[in-house]
């Protein structure tokens, strides 16, 4: 498995319309389109793009959402995930399973419209890590 470039670094936030007048504020810019809800991850989402990754502003859509235990412990939000790209995620897969890693559930649909799949934070050094098929690779 190669991995690819860095797509984006998630943010939880209570609230995703403040994290954006910050981004606004303090570095002036838009995000890259309006917020959207992914019932089936649990949350909403918005996308600020910087010139070589994004920031992905991840707000709970209820208290079973995977982020809310995050900010029941860090109200302020923070810095909540990595996503690396890969060219096949099925062959990702198989890979993180032979090394012995803890994968998060199943592969499923991410905001790109892509397969992803979540990596345990205390197998991979305290971050938790998202690998997501790239868009850009024809198959
Ligand atoms: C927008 C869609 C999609 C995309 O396309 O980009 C997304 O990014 S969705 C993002 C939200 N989805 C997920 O995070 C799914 C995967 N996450 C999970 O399965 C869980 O959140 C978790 C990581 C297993 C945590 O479980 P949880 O029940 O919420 O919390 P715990 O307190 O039990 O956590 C166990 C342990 O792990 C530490 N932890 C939790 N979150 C993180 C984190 N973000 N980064 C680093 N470490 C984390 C937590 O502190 C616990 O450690 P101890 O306290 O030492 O036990
Ligand atoms: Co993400």
């Amino acid at each position: 498995m190669k991995l690819g470039r860095l797509n984006h670094v998630g943010v939880a936030t209570p609230s995703i319309e403040r994290s954006l007048d910050m981004y606004r504020t303090l570095y002036g810019v838009e995000p890259s389109s309006p917020p959207f809800d992914l019932p089936a991850q649990g949350v909403r989402v918005c996308f600020v793009d910087a010139p070589n990754s994004q920031v992905e502003l991840i707000e709970p859509l209820g208290p079973d959402s995977p982020v809310a235990k995050f900010l029941e412990k860090n109200p302020q939000g923070g810095q909540h995930h990595v996503c690396f790209e890969v060219h096949d995620i099925a062959e990702a897969r198989a890979h993180f399973e032979g090394a012995g890693v803890r994968i998060l559930g199943a592969t499923r649909i991410g905001a790109h419209g892509t397969p992803i799949f979540f990596l345990h934070p205390k197998d991979t050094g305290g971050v938790l890590t998202e690998l997501m098929e790239s868009p850009r690779q024809a198959h």
